[in-house]
């Protein structure tokens, strides 16, 4: 656990980069930093690996005073990626990686070993090693970076605007790619940007800072969303928070029903029965087909026979989320989405109706939620004088942010 007590950085020009600052970075959990350029991101990342050290206050690493330990032996524990990767430009990719082993003296084989498993690990080709950085893609550099950061295994990873530097495709790809890892290391990571989609992407909590060093709210992506701390945060998220809190509804709450769906075998009859505008045809595997409307319906023979309107983009309904089957209802002919396992075969399909309600459900137990978590602080604020600042900034539920739009 990374502690902020009451950090303060005032720079001799009088400049307040941090104002009594206070907060908790989980051990194994992702903590986001956002806000206003210039409102002391960068150097509250740099507190806690003593490249910035407080004028008021304190950085503690699992309870001890990070100003209490030297540097050197501070930061052999904790890996730092920052933007442009800031590689060393005369040696080779695998020399890059194994910088800190060089440093801690390993030999020369194991360090080289080390170097090549986590290229693998972060998705670069092996025959990368003996290239120098100029080489090499941005987005490749970037991981670059990151594999040097976790060279020594480190505990802590401080990131600073890792992925900034890239075009939006390759961000994205970096991203997957570092929620995969870790999934697998579980690293106490700090991580500056100035992008709220990606500090609702990646964060387990958030941090928001605004102008002048302060923090303004901590909290879980979810929560962020769904109760702004103020106006500042809330125009900070932007206008689409509505929509954006819909990636945490699991699509697993959406009801789903088999309403006029008809294997291609059946007799155009029975889709004449069913008396639907539009019929999703699947297959004998219950693959979805694509959906027929009534007019293309022909006038004898199966369903299979019509000519079918394809079906644009399914759902998973374990992995995606609301947002994700909304999405796909909107693009949908019938207005449907068809909601699919892990194999591609139906589940069933929700129209836009179906999936407001759940919407509107989800939001009511929410909230529901939420007053209970802020009576319960609130009470307990009362009993022990607790800052109820922090209130409600639970983990994220297995649901992650998908983005929506599949
Ligand atoms: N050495 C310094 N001397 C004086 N002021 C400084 C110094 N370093 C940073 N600052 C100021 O401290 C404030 C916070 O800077 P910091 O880099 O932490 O902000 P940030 O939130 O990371 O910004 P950005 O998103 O633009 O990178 C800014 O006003 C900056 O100008």
């Amino acid at each position: 656990m990374i502690t902020f007590e009451g950090v303060t950085k005032r720079y001799p020009d009088g400049t307040v980069a941090l104002d009594d600052v206070s907060l908790e970075c989980p051990t194994g959990r992702i903590t986001v930093f956002v806000g206003t350029s210039g409102g002391g991101k960068t150097t509250a990342l740099r507190t806690i690996n003593r490249m910035v050290e407080p004028t008021g206050g304190r950085v503690l690493i699992d309870g001890r005073d990070v100003l209490e330990r030297k540097s050197s032996e501070l930061r052999r524990g904790i890996g730092y990626v920052i933007q442009h990767a800031g590689l060393f430009p005369h040696r080779t990719i695998e020399d890059n990686i194994a910088t800190v082993p060089y440093l801690l003296r390993w030999n020369r084989k194991k360090a080289r070993d080390t170097a090549h498993e986590l290229m693998e690990r972060v998705g670069l080709e092996p025959g990368m090693a003996k290239r120098y950085p100029f080489q090499l893609s941005g987005g490749q550099q970037q991981r670059v970076g990151v594999a040097r950061a976790l060279a020594a295994d480190p505990p802590i990873m401080l990131m600073d605007e890792p992925f900034s530097a890239v075009d939006p495709v390759v961000r994205h790809e970096l991203q997957e790619e570092f929620l995969r890892l870790q999934a697998e290391l579980h690293k106490t990571i700090v991580f500056v940007t100035h992008d709220i989609d990606e500090a609702i992407k990646l964060g387990d909590r958030i941090a928001v800072f605004r102008t002048g060093g302060r923090l303004v709210q901590v909290a879980s992506p979810e929560d962020i969303l769904a109760r702004p701390a103020d106006d500042f945060v809330a125009g900070f998220i932007g206008h689409d928070r509505g929509i954006r809190r819909l990636s945490f509804i699991p699509a697993t709450d959406a009801p789903l029903t088999e309403r006029s769906v008809l294997a291609a075998d059946a007799p155009v009859a029975d889709a004449r029965a069913a008396g639907d505008e539009w019929t999703l045809v699947i297959d004998a595997d219950r693959r979805p087909l694509g959906w027929a409307s009534a007019e293309v319906l022909p006038a004898s023979g199966t369903v299979g026979d019509a000519r079918l309107a394809p079906i644009g983009h399914t759902f998973d309904i374990e992995g995606d989320s609301v947002r994700a089957a909304l999405d796909a209802a909107i693009l949908s002919p019938s207005g449907r989405a068809v909601g699919v396992d892990g194999a591609g075969r139906l589940v069933g399909v929700a129209d836009q109706a179906d999936l407001s309600a759940t919407i509107t459900a989800a939001v009511a137990a929410e909230a529901a939620e939420a007053e209970a978590v802020s009576a319960g602080a609130a009470a307990g604020a009362a009993a022990d004088g607790a800052d109820p600042k922090d209130a409600g900034s639970g983990d994220r539920p297995a649901a992650g942010a998908d983005g929506g739009g599949g």
